[in-house]
Order: structure tokens, then C-alpha cells, then sequence
């Protein structure tokens, strides 16, 4: 079912998991227009739900509808107050997810878990490892999203590296066109091309190149493909094909892989002081504090409804 390897300890519903509940509590959520279907469960290491039935779930027109579900499980250790599993919307497992994160962040607050007043601070143990979220008291959500991977190999991606180790405008092929690929890694893969012009941007995105890179054979995993342009030295425009879910309104951890990609390619000087970037939903605030630190995200996470799911549908 899976079509890349699920992190570590987190595998699919086996016969001897423990029985699914009958009616299962869930909440729906977005960010910036990528939305989520969220669930507590009780066992560290199996959510809930399988991934059929988070896929089934996600299913616009006949499920709930969702980029994908996210289940906030127990902590495994002192280091965490949480375990995050997420299924994006066709069933497979990510590392992670950036406006998932965020919107996880905001379901802790209210569902009364996190510790009461604004700021609230939160460390989750994700397959990408330790993410940490903060709840302003404005409401918006800052992450500590931690180090960029540069390593081309480690994105994972089998282009040859044209900077250390780093793959920076290494040149695709498509449909008979050249795409230069700028290749980072999140936790979760990116691959990121940066166009002249938002027209360009476009014309290239609504031919399809971005869903056929999704799935190119330098992605061993397949990856996450964002479309950029420049608007200014601190405002990027982007539009995404997320890997297991399609083109969708927004990705965190793509603004924040392209923020990175962007400083690697010459595109802007800097984004050490925290830059803007236009995702179809809205608006991110993208800080990388520059080769070897890290990277940081605001935005909103707002939820939409709550009610019950009776799991013997699904
Ligand atoms: N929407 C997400 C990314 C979700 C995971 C992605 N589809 C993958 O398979 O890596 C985000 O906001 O980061």
C-alpha cells in the first residue's frame, strides 16, 4: 500500500493491532487552505485509523474531504509531549508536514491538553524527529521546523550533486523540457524550480510539469515539487504538488524547502531575517538562519468543525 518506507517504528494497521473504536472523535482544521482531518489516539504507534481509511476519509465528494489525517498519539519518551503520525490523502505515510504541524499545535490548545495561557510550546516526536511548535497568544503558530538536509543523496534524490554535496539547478527533464531541480529535504522530500516570471510560473505549473516531476525517477520516494518565482529579495510566490495528495492550496514544509533552495540558488541573498512566501492560500513567514542552522515557519492554523466518525463506515 505504502509507496515509499514509513519512518521508523510507525507501520500500517496489522491483524494484531488493537481493535479500531466504533466512533472516533474527529476535527477538521487548515492552513492556509491544506486541510487536515485530526484524531487522538491512544497507542504511540498505531493511529486510530488505517490508511485506507484515512485515504477513504480524505476522498473529496465522499468522505469528509482532506489533504490528509493527522493523529496526535502519546509520547514515547521524556524528550516529547506528543507522537505525530500523519497519512497524506492517497493512504501513504510522510515524515512530515508543516501546516499539519501547525494546525496539530493549535488541536492540543483546544482541546485543553496543553498547559493553560499563551504561548504554548509543544515538542512532537514526528518521522522527520523533533519538531517543536509554539501557539502565540496572537494566535498564530510559529515552528522550529530544525535543519534543512542539503545532501542530495539523503533528500532523497538520485541526481548528481553541482555543489558539495548539494543538488542546486540540476537540470530534468519532462515532457520534453528542461527544469532546472534544486533538491532539500525537510524531513520530507523537495524539489524545487525557480521560474523568471509568476506568468512562467504558471504556464509551466497548469502544463502538468510539476505532477510529472512528483513521481520522477531522481525521486526515490517521489517528492514534493514547488514552482517559484521571485517577487522581491524578500517575497517568493510558489505553487505546489505534493507528494500523495496533488496540487494543493498550501505546504509548510515546501515554503520552508524553498526558502532554503532559494538562498542555495542565488535567487535572494538571505532569508536570516525572515521573508515572505505567496502560497495559492495565503501567506508564510519563512526564517532559515543560514548554512548549518535552522528554519522557522509562522502562520495560521484555524479549525473548521468538530463531530464523530463511526469507523465501521470507513
Ligand atoms: N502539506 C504538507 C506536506 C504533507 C506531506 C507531503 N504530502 C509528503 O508526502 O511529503 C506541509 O504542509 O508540509
Amino acid at each position: 500500500m505504502l509507496g515509499f518506507a514509513p519512518p521508523p517504528g510507525l507501520l500500517p494497521r496489522s491483524p494484531r493491532s488493537p481493535p479500531l473504536p466504533a466512533s472516533l472523535p474527529i476535527s477538521k482544521y487548515h492552513g492556509l487552505g491544506n486541510d487536515f482531518i485530526l484524531a487522538t489516539g491512544a497507542d504511540p504507534t498505531h493511529p486510530p485509523l488505517t490508511c485506507a481509511q484515512s485515504a477513504a476519509l480524505c476522498r473529496r465528494g465522499f468522505g469528509v474531504g482532506g489533504d490528509g489525517v493527522i493523529f496526535l498519539l502519546p509520547a514515547t519518551g521524556p524528550d516529547y509531549d506528543f507522537t505525530c503520525v500523519i497519512h497524506n490523502a492517497d493512504g501513504t505515510v510522510p515524515e512530515m508536514c508543516g501546516n499539519g504541524i501547525r494546525t496539530l499545535a493549535q488541536y492540543v490548545v483546544d482541546q485543553g491538553l496543553a498547559p493553560e495561557g499563551l504561548p504554548a510550546r509543544m515538542r512532537f516526536l514526528t518521522g522527520a524527529g523533533l519538531i517543536v511548535p509554539t501557539v502565540n497568544a496572537d494566535r498564530s503558530v510559529e515552528v522550529d521546523m530544525g535543519f534543512p538536509v542539503l545532501a542530495g543523496k539523503e533528500v532523497p534524490s538520485t541526481l548528481e550533486p553541482t555543489r558539495g554535496e548539494a543538488v542546486v539547478r540540476r537540470s530534468v527533464e519532462v515532457g520534453g523540457k528542461d527544469y532546472e531541480m534544486t533538491c532539500v529535504s525537510m524531513g520530507n522530500p523537495h524539489g524545487v524550480v525557480f521560474f523568471d516570471t509568476p506568468e512562467e510560473l504558471d504556464a509551466a505549473f497548469d502544463s502538468g510539469a510539476a505532477s510529472a516531476l512528483e513521481c520522477h525517477p531522481s525521486f526515490p520516494n517521489n517528492a514534493n515539487i514547488e514552482f517559484v518565482a521571485r517577487l522581491s529579495d524578500t517575497h517568493l510566490k510558489m505553487r505546489v504538488f505534493e507528494r500523495g495528495a496533488g496540487p494543493t492550496l498550501a505546504c509548510g514544509t515546501g515554503a520552508c524547502a524553498l526558502t532554503v533552495a532559494a538562498v542555495l540558488a542565488g535567487v535572494i541573498p538571505t532569508a536570516d531575517k525572515g521573508i515572505t512566501v505567496t502560497l495559492p492560500g495565503g501567506d508564510l513567514n519563512i526564517r532559515w538562519e543560514g548554512e548549518g542552522g535552522k528554519v522557522w515557519m509562522t502562520g495560521p492554523a484555524v479549525k473548521v468543525m468538530e463531530g464523530f466518525i463511526e469507523t465501521d463506515d470507513w
